[in-house]
């Protein structure tokens, strides 16, 4: 399922219609027509319903939705907002074709009965006022109209976009209907996985419009959600050949005097995730206590303010930065994996603020960095505002510039590749936001970059499984009773989630 940009769906809509030759009064009929498909899902023949249709393409899948209503014995009240004479294209079209049919269109500019009344009177509202081609301040009657939809007790089902919300990051916007239910036409658009904008669509759900195959594969860059799909055809399968090497040797360097445990969730996460062979790297200080906490794990003592004794090249991959500090010990130690390490490296946490960026261009093997927003802020020098505002083209600007996968994490993580794509996650929860979590998600990165075959599914997957473990623990246990290990412990439920062919 792709994620677009407004300008995008717009390309998208011009080769269909232009080079595959659709007439554009189809693929409006073909989204309305789906639209209103998942709508009367929900509608029953006594509800009152009210369509508001804008002046646009948006108000056109209005047209559309409301014939196809009546055709279900559903009886809406028609809205068109603008005067009649804006009308034009295939909006026009569509609503010369709901005036043959009889049936009634009132109007907001005609003055007499109030719209917002009636909103206020009906049990659903299905908002087809503005969609992709919003720009700007709210202008009236649309600012008035949104207001109400949001005074109603009415349910509030929005066409592709709860109007007055942008379809992009990073557009500065005002105002938006709060839908409960918004019907996405054919892809979704970057603004319902940004955490400011996400809770106005309510939940969504995709539809098809008709969009010829192939026709994604023209835009640039493929930015897409990583699907319970995409996991089950690259997660790979253990063998009864396997040996202990067959899924690589890890090494995970991190922990300080005041975070001791922050590598060892790191290092319990990768062995939970399939690693054969680990080895934590920790302060001497503590190795006794990892020790028992982790039989399985091999260790590496390191005195702090001293260097790693490991040969650094006898390991696959390594992680480092969960609990490490930001000493000038610590940046050696980073600075030294990004120089000698011989296969992929990640970097998390505390590694995050003391690399040198520029230095990752010298990497030939691959680096993986796992940024929060505040990291990926420190990262690229701008302020959290900024990134959260847009965290699709931060993350892929850095990731491209440095050569490097950019997994920046929050409710809905994005993994950016080295050559632009992009992967955003659709699972996890509220459970994930306490302390730990990140450096549980290092250590299935790390297993997963030793047994996956392409880098791409690694991340990703480690990603999506990460969310599904806490997913699982949030329907059996309350979510304020959760500690970080228990989603370490929750990961046989994820990856039997994905397993299963339900
Ligand atoms: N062929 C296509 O392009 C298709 C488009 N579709 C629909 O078309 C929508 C996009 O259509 P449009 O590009 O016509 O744009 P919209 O329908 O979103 O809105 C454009 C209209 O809104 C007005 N407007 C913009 N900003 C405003 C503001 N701040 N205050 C008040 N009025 C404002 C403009 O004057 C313009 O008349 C999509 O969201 C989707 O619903 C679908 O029908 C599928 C096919
Ligand atoms: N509300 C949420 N919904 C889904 N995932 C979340 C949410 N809050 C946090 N996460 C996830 O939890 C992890 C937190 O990582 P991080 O901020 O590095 O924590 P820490 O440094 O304490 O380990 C990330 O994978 C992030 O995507
Ligand atoms: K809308």
């Amino acid at each position: 399922m792709r994620v677009v940009t407004g300008s995008e769906m717009r390309d998208l809509d011009q080769w269909t219609m232009q080079d595959f030759g659709m007439p554009g009064e189809m693929l409006m009929e073909n989204a309305g027509r789906a639209a209103a498909g998942r709508m009367l899902t929900r509608l029953t023949l006594d509800e009152r319903v009210i369509v508001l249709c804008g002046s646009g393409n948006n108000g056109g899948d209005g047209f559309v939705i409301a014939r196809c209503l009546y055709e279900a014995g559903i009886c809406p009240e028609v809205w068109l907002i603008p005067e009649e004479n804006r009308l034009s294209g295939e909006a026009k079209f569509h609503y010369g074709l709901l005036l043959q049919c009889g049936i009634q269109v009132n109007s907001v500019q005609a003055g007499g009965k109030r719209c917002e009344d009636v909103i206020a009177a009906a049990d659903v509202v299905i908002d087809a006022m503005l969609g992709t081609g919003v720009s700007g301040e709210l202008r009236e009657p649309y600012a008035s109209l949104v207001a109400a939809c949001n005074e109603t007790a009415a349910r509030v089902e929005a066409v592709d976009i709860p109007s007055g919300l942008p379809a992009d990051e990073g557009v500065m916007w005002h105002t938006a209907v709060q839908a409960d239910f918004t019907v996405v036409l054919a892809a979704y658009k970057e603004s319902s996985f940004l955490p400011r904008t996400a809770p106005f669509y309510g939940e969504i759900e995709v539809v098809s419009i008709g969009l010829p195959p192939g026709t994604y594969d023209l835009l640039k860059y493929e930015r897409r959600l990583w699907q319970r799909v995409d996991v089950q055809t690259t997660l790979p399968v253990r063998s009864a050949e396997d040996y202990k090497s067959t899924y690589g040797k890890g090494l995970i360097v991190g922990g300080s005097e005041t975070m001791p445990g922050a590598p060892l969730l790191a290092g319990e996460a990768a062995l939970k995730s399939g690693t054969g062979l680990l080895t934590l790297a920790l302060p001497a200080s503590f190795t006794s206590a990892a020790a028992s906490r982790l039989p399985e794990a091999m260790l590496q003592p390191f005195s702090e303010g001293v260097r790693l004794s490991a040969d650094v090249t006898k390991f696959d991959a390594a992680a480092c930065g969960p609990g490490l500090g930001r000493d000038e010990a610590a940046a050696h130690l980073v600075q030294h994996l990004i120089y000698k390490t011989d296969g992929v490296l990640i970097l998390d946490a505390d590694a995050l603020h003391i690399l040198r960026p520029s230095e990752l261009k010298s990497r030939r093997k691959p680096t993986v960095l796992t940024p929060h927003a505040g990291e990926l802020a420190a990262l690229t020098g701008l302020s959290v505002e900024e990134v959260l505002q847009a965290p699709f083209q931060t993350s892929f600007n850095f990731a491209t510039a440095y050569g490097v996968y950019v997994v920046m994490k929050g409710a809905h993580t994005i993994t950016s590749t080295p050559d632009g794509r992009q992967f955003v996650n659709p699972t996890g929860n509220a459970v994930l936001a306490r302390g730990g979590t990140g450096d549980v998600l290092t250590g299935m990165v790390l297993a997963f970059t030793m047994s996956h075959t392409t880098l791409d599914a690694a991340v990703a997957n480690a990603v999506y499984l990460h969310g599904a473990a806490a997913d699982a623990l949030a329907v059996t246990v309350p979510p304020h009773a959760v500690k970080t290990s228990d989603v370490i412990s929750a990961l046989p439920l994820a990856f039997q989630s994905v397993e299963s062919t339900d």
